[in-house]
């Protein structure tokens, strides 16, 4: 089996609602999101994929969720929420939560539809990462 990765990564604050712990404050990370494809073959060019086709369609998807606040739907109050975007701050809802396994899983599915993804890595910090795979 080949395999092949690229990563891309992307600055965002979160919290996680009703954390028992100092993660229910909103704080940021530097997200790393590594993506792994495989293959039994390779392509006409010698390749398991391009890494220019991945990795462009991999940084559109960090840059949607760069410099923002990731908000777990439903998981503010409407008039908090409402003050944040009289902010002018960039919200991305989700409708999940916040969490690197979640965005492992969020990342794998959106990208599975393109490419054939084995595994997803989102690093939290470099030293906390959660991995979803096939
Ligand atoms: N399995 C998971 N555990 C935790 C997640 C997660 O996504 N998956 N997320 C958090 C928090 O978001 C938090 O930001 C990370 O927690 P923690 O490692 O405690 O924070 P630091 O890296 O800042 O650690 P320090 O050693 O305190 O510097 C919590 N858990
Ligand atoms: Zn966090």
């Amino acid at each position: 089996m080949y395999r092949v990765s690229t990563q891309a990564s992307f600055d965002a604050a979160h919290f996680l609602k009703d954390y028992p712990g100092k993660c229910h404050n909103l704080h940021g990370h530097r997200w790393k999101v590594v993506i792994e494809v495989s293959s039994p073959e390779l392509d006409e060019g010698s390749m398991v994929i391009d890494f220019t086709d991945i990795k462009k369609e991999l940084k559109k998807m960090a840059d949607h969720f760069d410099h923002c606040l990731i908000i777990e739907e439903g998981s503010l109050k409407k008039e908090t929420y409402e003050a944040l975007v009289s902010e002018d701050f960039r919200i991305v809802t989700v409708n999940f939560r916040p969490t690197a396994e979640c965005f492992a899983k969020y990342f794998f599915d959106q990208l599975s539809s393109s490419f054939p993804v084995n595994k997803v890595q989102v690093y939290e910090t470099p030293n906390n990462v959660a991995t979803y795979e096939v």
